[in-house]
């Protein structure tokens, strides 16, 4: 297993309830009983082992499938950007879209997508970033985003920070205002935020 791997995948497990005392407690997300970052911080599952051996992976989907829950999560992300004047929500592909999509409605925003190569129609700008093994790159429709545009860019996950960091150089390419990032979670062990500028960066659990 390359070391990277481990350190880019490796959480802590002992402090997630499992997902069957999560269901319990659903009903009670958002309320005093149960703080609104605790009931989300709930349903966040270690899957061992996964996408390789020795991963632990942040499996999001619980947060997702229960109502309750996914509607906190996503007026949390909200309520961190209201009255900022956000033109356009950033959303990194592929679970970076399920959060960004939402919050551009709660916001009024547009949404801008940045997808992985070969998967944008029209006039794109790249940025490279590091993987386990060599590079990998996101791209930018060179009209989604303007000269003067606030915007923030949202992902499920903040890890070694090099997907977002990436993301922040399209947008910096092409004039826009970066107002910041944010995430659903961040694993802090990584220091990603002290990468992107850890002023830019919120986030709703952190690991
Ligand atoms: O901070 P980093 O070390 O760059 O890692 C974080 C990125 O890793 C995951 O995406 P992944 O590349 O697995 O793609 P997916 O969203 O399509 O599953 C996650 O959704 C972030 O985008
Ligand atoms: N541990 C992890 N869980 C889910 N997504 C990730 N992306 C990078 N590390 C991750």
């Amino acid at each position: 297993m390359p070391r990277e791997t481990l350190e880019v995948f490796r959480t802590a497990s002992a402090d997630t309830p499992p997902i069957g005392q999560a269901v319990f407690f659903c009903p009670l997300a958002g309320s005093a009983k149960m703080p609104a970052m605790d009931a989300i911080r709930a349903r966040i599952r270690d899957v061992p082992d996964f996408p390789k051996k020795g991963i632990v992976f942040k499996d999001i989907t619980p947060v997702l499938q229960d109502a309750a829950t996914f509607k906190l999560t996503v007026d949390a992300l909200a309520d961190r950007w209201r009255g900022e004047r956000i033109a356009k929500v950033v959303g990194i592909e592929s679970r970076g879209f399920i959060f960004a999509a939402p919050l551009a409605y709660a916001l009024g925003a547009g949404l801008t997508i940045v997808r992985k190569p070969g998967k944008l129609p029209w006039e794109r700008i790249s940025e490279a970033y590091a993987l386990e093994y060599g590079q990998d790159a996101l791209e930018l429709h060179i009209d989604a985003i303007g000269p003067g545009d606030r915007v923030v860019v949202v992902d499920d996950l903040l890890a070694t920070g090099g997907t977002a960091e990436a993301v922040g150089r399209l947008v910096a390419r092409q004039g826009a205002q970066l107002c910041g990032y944010s995430f659903v979670v961040e694993l802090a062990f990584l220091n990603g935020r002290r990468r992107l500028g850890s002023e830019q960066v919120s986030s709703l659990v952190t690991f």
